[in-house]
């Protein structure tokens, strides 16, 4: 796999948990945009919301873009929430988007052994009501960027990774 794949969609969605089983079947590596920015940064996302705001941390998306589109090849990339809109999105790879309606999201969420201390991570989860409406915001613009799609519902792990590698030819 030369060109890498990048992973987009809704906070929950499962872009971590998929990319992490996409990259053992296929035996590539795989990176996130949240942990790399967490590292560089050494401060959790959250932190850099309260410490810097919104718009520093969309400003280290891009720069964590431009490093991809620069340095990374034949690598699987989970994004965070907001990641789709940086520029040269497509520079990057095929964007495929792992889509859900907001209520199979929310109650995968609520119904997950970890879903407190995933939902404490995410400021823009931190209220149902205006997670609701970014969904709704962002939902047309996913789609609208994604060279393919893969509807996660109802569907295992294993048929989510098969899919994504069919859409992409990798084998
Ligand atoms: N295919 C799946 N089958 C069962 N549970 C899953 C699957 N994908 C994700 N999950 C569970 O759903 C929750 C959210 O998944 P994950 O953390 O991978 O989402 P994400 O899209 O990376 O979220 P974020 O962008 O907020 O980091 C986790 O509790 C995870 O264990
Ligand atoms: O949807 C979003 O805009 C975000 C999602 C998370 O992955 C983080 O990147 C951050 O909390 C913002």
């Amino acid at each position: 796999m030369k060109k890498n794949i990048i992973l987009i969609g809704f906070m929950g969605v499962g872009k971590g948990t998929t990319a992490r089983a996409f990259a053992k079947k296929y035996e590539v590596y795989n990176i996130d945009t949240d942990d790399l920015i967490e590292s560089k940064e050494n401060k959790e996302v959250k932190k850099i919301f309260e410490k810097k705001g919104e718009a520093y941390f969309r400003k280290l998306e891009q720069k964590t873009a431009d490093w991809i589109i620069d340095s990374v090849q034949g690598t699987l990339i989970s994004c965070g929430g907001g990641f789709y809109k940086v520029k040269n999105l497509h520079k990057m790879g095929t964007v495929v988007l792992l889509d859900a309606s907001f209520d199979w999201i929310l109650n995968r969420l609520k119904t997950a052994k970890n879903s407190e201390s995933k939902l404490a991570k995410r400021p823009l989860f931190s209220q149902e009501a205006e997670a609701k409406k970014l969904y709704d915001e962002r939902e047309k613009a996913y789609k609208k960027v994604a060279d393919v799609i893969v509807n996660v519902e109802g569907k295992s792990l294993e048929e989510i990774v098969k899919e994504i590698a069919k859409k992409c030819r990798v084998q």
